[in-house]
């Protein structure tokens, strides 16, 4: 404990044994605000010091180094903290976030032109069709219900997202709106969940040395999972071949990456653009030694959309929601902009292109991700020994092995980038206002080559979604809607403790 001390470094007091984590485990902080104390005790410093456990990190507050780190710098820091061997979990270990070095680059390599503007086009019926089906479910009970329905959104954007992405995933259509029970529902919750004692899972085994994780045989997606997710997969790519099936589905992506045949298209820039936040992708030469890629990696990584994608596009949708029910004048302009489009397209279905063109519902999203980001800090793993310098001239080295957090929220809520940064103002993301915006300082996707692959698909399901919900519903303020939200500080992501209530009350035109 006397690492920071040494080297000069400001750091939070750690608690014996478990360092800064103390807080968190007795209930009393959330993760974020646990590991990135240091970056509202220090202000003004570039970097502080953090134990977890007895393991000294740093964390990074200045956003250009942070940068530096994940662009620029990136040889030095390719891993995050949380690779996961094969041996410990040989699903988990398959997919890209747990992934390191090689099977990481060679990964990334073939995914990446499954996640482009163009795929996520041909994508975008198959959403849509959900979203449309899942309001007109929700209308049907809202008139049995005398017009007006008080229902918890949390749980209807978990069943219509987990929907969507097996469907997208595994080529697999499921309705668990009306068919609550199904395996493909409770499996992909589990799968998905970062609450409860599967929340305490990844977090752990996030911080906790392979070494250890070895000894004690941790494993998060428990062989059943796995097993069943492996069968699926198999079925299904063994049916399309058999019968030259093509769906525009990520199976159908993840078949072309087995055959290298997965490709850019010119296509893909005009479609890129699926709003404000999207991450640019930083293509990875490919390596020479490929890695075999069999049924199991495919289920791996579909099974990586379900924990990378559910719980975090439930997130954005549930505090978008509820900003925009508790701020009436964003719901009314958003309200506009949405029936404009509505009307342009004569009550048809919306479009990929059409909700390109809606520019205030990038804008409350935007500002939904910058003041909840769902996930608060992200991290890297030095792979190269790294200098860092603070703005006194102390110098420190990183050292090879040792993690770095990037404390997301904390930049996002930082008044010296974002002024009154908990007042929800989406003003902050229009055409006029973004050249005063610090770019750095927005990262919810993360930054760098090892940025968020999915922010394409999860922009284009947020808006399709909220575009369907509020061209059939006004969104109101119910009984048990809490204000201001209590956080889950037990989650990993970001969750509220009491759900998300809300009056849907059907529209009349
Ligand atoms: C609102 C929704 C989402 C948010 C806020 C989010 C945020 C993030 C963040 C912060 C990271 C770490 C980036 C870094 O370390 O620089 C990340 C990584 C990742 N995300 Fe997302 N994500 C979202 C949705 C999705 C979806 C829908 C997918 C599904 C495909 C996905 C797949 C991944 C993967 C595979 C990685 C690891 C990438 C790598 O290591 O190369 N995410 N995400």
């Amino acid at each position: 404990f006397d690492y920071f001390a040494k080297r000069g470094v400001p750091f939070g007091k750690p608690y014996p044994l478990f360092g800064a984590l103390w807080p968190y485990l007795k209930g009393e902080k959330s993760p974020v605000d646990a590991m990135c104390e240091g970056y509202r005790h220090f202000p003004g410093c570039t970097f502080s010091g953090v134990f977890l456990f007895r393991s000294p990190c740093y964390v990074i507050h200045d956003p250009e180094l942070i940068k530096r780190i994940a662009v620029r710098d990136f040889d030095h820091f390719v891993d995050h903290a949380n690779n996961v061997s094969l041996e410990v979990d040989p699903f988990l270990g398959r997919t890209l976030f747990f992934s390191d070095g090689h099977r990481w680059k060679q990964g990334r390599t073939a995914l990446s032109p499954a996640f482009t503007g163009s795929k996520m086009r041909n994508m975008f019926e198959l959403v849509s069709d959900y979203s449309d089906r899942a309001m007109r479910r929700l209308i049907d009970d809202a008139v049995e219900n005398g017009r007006k329905l008080e229902t918890e959104l949390k749980d209807l954007f978990q069943r219509l997202g987990l929907d969507v992405i097996t469907s997208i995933s595994l080529g697999i259509d499921v309705d668990s709106i009306h068919q609550p029970e199904n395996e493909f529902f409770s499996h992909g919750k589990h799968l998905a969940k970062t609450t409860g004692l599967q929340g305490f899972r990844y977090f752990i085994m996030s911080l906790l040395p392979e070494k250890v994780l070895n000894a004690i045989g941790i494993r998060i997606v428990p062989e059943y999972l796995a097993n069943f997710y492996h069968g699926v997969v198999s079925q299904v790519v063994k049916h399309r071949l058999e019968n030259s099936i093509v769906r525009p589905d990520f199976i159908h992506l993840l078949l072309q990456a087995r055959r290298n045949e997965l490709k850019t298209d010119k296509a893909d820039e005009q479609f890129n653009d699926a709003g404000f936040s999207t991450v640019q992708e930083h293509l990875q030469a490919p390596t020479s030694t490929g890695v075999e890629w069999t049924d199991y990696d495919n289920a791996a990584t579909a099974a990586t959309f379900f924990f990378g994608g559910v719980e975090s596009t439930t997130s954005l949708l549930c505090f978008a929601v509820y900003e925009i029910a508790l701020n009436p004048h964003v719901q009314r302009k958003l309200r506009a902009e949405i029936d404009s489009v509505q009307e342009a397209l004569r009550n048809e279905k919306l479009t990929y292109e059409s909700m390109q063109h809606m520019k205030y519902l990038d804008m409350v999203i935007s500002e939904t991700l910058r003041k909840w980001p769902p996930f608060g800090v992200t991290n890297r793993q030095c792979t190269k020994p790294y200098q860092i310098e603070d703005i006194d001239g102390c110098k420190v080295t990183v050292e090879k092995g040792q993690v770095i957090f990037l404390p997301i929220q904390d930049i996002h809520r930082d008044p010296q980038f974002f002024p009154d940064p908990m007042r929800f103002d989406p003003e902050r993301f229009s055409t006029e206002n973004r050249h005063n915006l610090k770019q750095d300082a927005f990262l919810p996707f993360g930054v760098g080559p090892r940025n968020c692959i999915g922010s394409r698909l999860t922009l284009m399901l947020t808006k399709c979604f909220l575009y369907y919900l509020l061209v059939t519903f006004e969104v109101q303020l119910a009984e048990r809607t809490e204000v201001p939200i209590q956080i889950d500080l037990k989650a990993t992501g970001l969750n509220s403790k009491n759900g998300f209530w809300f009056q849907l009350v059907p529209r009349t035109k």
